[in-house]
């Protein structure tokens, strides 16, 4: 489900660390202020956390620095092999964000950076309802993403990277599945979680949905 991407991911692996930290000028600002944006997330998760799309385990080293536990759940291989040199401390996955090992540990945070938008809309909606099921009372979602406040503002952003000559990021920003804020909102609203959103950079997003304690 939503794994239409992951060759691209095994491909990227490699050269992904590399990306984030400013080496592709397209992408510069897409993850402008990445590791204090992560930070940030790592700060706010409550263990034992569950983590989604992991990647090269760039959130979840930071994560567990803070004596924190991690499930996390990978489906590219390529990015799980790195994350396992990176970070042996965290239990790690196949699985993507709704086929995922059954297991018996509490939730108390299910957390996420700039891999959400991997989901269509619907997958989107199955994935909120399922994580407040499994989230312990209390418990919270924190994802950092990249959205749009609106259709201008999608619009606004294609039109500046074609400008700037950002042919691929202008095309991830028109065919990925990155959501409106409104479009999130309801979907966590309507699945029981009181949600807030904090923009970070000029594309991603901190967006925490904290489930009430009935
Ligand atoms: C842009 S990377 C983000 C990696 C890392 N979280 C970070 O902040 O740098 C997106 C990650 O999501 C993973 N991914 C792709 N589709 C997914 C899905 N359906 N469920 C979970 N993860 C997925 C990719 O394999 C990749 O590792």
């Amino acid at each position: 489900m939503g794994v239409e991407f992951v060759d691209l991911f095994n491909k990227w692996a490699s050269s992904y660390d590399d990306t984030v930290a400013g080496g592709d000028p397209e992408y510069l600002e897409v993850f402008e202020g990445y590791d204090k944006m992560l930070e940030e997330l790592a700060d706010l998760a409550v263990s034992p956390v569950m983590e989604f799309g992991l990647g090269t385990a760039n959130l979840t080293r930071k994560i567990v620095r803070q004596n924190k536990l991690v499930i996390g759940v990978e489906p590219s291989e390529e990015m799980r092999r790195i994350a396992a040199l990176k970070c042996p401390e965290a239990a790690i996955y196949d699985g993507d964000f709704m086929n995922f090992p059954n297991l018996s540990t509490p939730v108390h945070s299910i957390v996420s950076s700039f891999a959400f938008h991997h989901l269509n809309a619907l997958e989107k909606k199955a994935a909120i309802k399922r994580y407040f099921q499994l989230l312990e009372p209390e418990g919270r979602i924190i994802f950092i993403d990249t959205l749009f406040k609106d259709q201008k503002h999608k619009q606004t952003l294609i039109n500046e990277a074609e400008k700037s000559g950002y042919l691929n990021l202008a095309q991830d920003l028109k065919e990925e599945y990155y959501a409106y804020v409104e479009e999130l909102n309801e979907m966590f609203l309507k699945a029981g979680f009181e949600v807030t959103f904090k923009q970070l950079n000029k594309y991603a997003w901190l967006i925490q949905a904290q489930k009430g304690d009935g």
